[in-house]
């Protein structure tokens, strides 16, 4: 890489890879987190539901392979090493790894695009937790932006709308809901950062890309106690209230909080909600996440050169700006609120 840097470190949430790992990797994910037992019985029996296997993990090592491609045709030979929060390869293994192979300074790319504390601050402090536990030759690790309204990041969402609005009758677009869906989050956490901000940019972003008025922010996947208010509306219930207000024939469904069609897409979105529309007699057509889009996998590529140079050009779309490099020292703080009933939860 440069005189400063020679590795990129590639940090996800890791998903199991076998029925077996299912209860440990949700430990793993709730350690710490008030939510209720049956939550955590509920989504282990829909990864149970796909064989016990989350294709994040695939996907992740999908993007790595398109990303050295990427890199190497670019004149970039430096190596990429990949770490998780809850599962294999957990981030204090690769680093033990980098540190053997003699890395000092690594770029770390967080496979989220938004801010928020599970987003960007929770994955700083496992990296400091790693680095703890790897000791004085762990390599030092400099966080990339978040990419909420990069180029890169926006134009394969606005691709993936517009050929699902194409799959539409020309007469019934105009009146199609266009439903982006984000892992919702405790009201609490989205106090302290700019995840709802971002999302609404990015939302507005890709419906003006494709000259669409009639779309909506909704969320998915809550997980929170009963007690503790969440960022809604729900997706479910949302295309139900639809339903009943208005003659719905076709809905489309962008996951724009992720970016990638990992368990919580599979299921929340193309089973769930799949499920409900198919019942209400809704057709639902589900844009694709960015995945490994060429102009995805460039963008990474872009904002590691950003890092590389003196007079870097930072993209960014709308009216936001490039986010920071170095967050400060308050960014997507949380302390969670406990419910008031602990007894409902063996892990608080
Ligand atoms: C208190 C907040 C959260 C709880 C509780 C929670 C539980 C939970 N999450 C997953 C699976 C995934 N979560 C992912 C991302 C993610 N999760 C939260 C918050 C809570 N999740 C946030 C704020 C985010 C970041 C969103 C983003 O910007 O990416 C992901 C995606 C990770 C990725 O794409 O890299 C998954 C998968 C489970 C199984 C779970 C427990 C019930
Ligand atoms: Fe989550
Ligand atoms: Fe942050």
């Amino acid at each position: 890489m440069s005189a400063n840097y020679d590795a990129l470190l590639v940090v996800s949430f890791g998903g199991p890879e076998g029925p077996e790992d299912v209860m440990p990797f949700l430990e793993n994910v709730l350690r710490g987190k008030p939510v209720p037992r049956e939550r955590m019985l509920e989504v282990a029996e829909h990864y149970q539901h796909f064989g016990g296997v989350s294709p994040i993990n695939e996907q992740n090592r999908q993007l790595i392979v398109a990303l050295e491609q990427e890199l190497r045709s670019h004149g970039h030979d430096f190596p990429i090493y990949w770490g998780n929060r809850n599962w294999h390869p957990l981030l204090a293994d690769t680093l033990r790894q980098m540190a053997d192979d003699g890395v000092k300074q690594a770029l770390a790319f967080f496979t989220s695009a938004y801010s928020s504390y599970s987003g960007c601050r929770q994955y700083r402090e496992d990296i400091a937790r790693a680095q703890e536990t790897v000791g004085k030759k762990a390599p030092q690790i400099d966080k990339i932006r978040v990419f909420f309204n990069h180029p890169g990041f926006v134009e394969p969402m606005i691709e993936s709308v517009q050929s699902c609005l194409e799959q539409i009758p020309e007469e019934r677009r105009p009146a199609t809901p266009l439903l982006f869906t984000a892992h919702s989050i405790p009201n609490g956490m989205a106090d302290n950062c700019n995840y709802v901000a971002q999302l609404q940019q990015t939302c507005r972003l890709v419906a003006a890309g494709v000259s669409h008025d009639k779309w909506e922010l909704v969320y998915q996947s809550r997980s929170g106690s009963p007690h503790q208010p969440w960022l809604e509306p729900d997706v479910c219930d949302r295309i139900q209230e639809l339903h009943s207000g208005q003659a719905v024939t076709d809905v489309i469904v962008l996951p724009i909080g992720f970016i990638s069609d990992h368990l919580e897409v599979l299921f929340d979105i193309d089973t769930e909600a799949k499920e409900l529309c198919d019942k209400l007699g809704i057709t639902m057509h589900r844009a694709a996440t960015v995945g490994t889009h060429p102009k995805f996998v460039e963008m990474i590529r872009l904002l590691i050169e950003e890092r590389l140079s003196e007079s870097p050009n930072r993209l960014s779309l709308g009216d936001m700006g490039p986010s920071h490099d170095v967050c400060p020292i308050d960014c997507c703080l949380y302390s969670p609120v406990r419910p008031p009933s602990p007894s409902q939860n063996k892990n608080d």
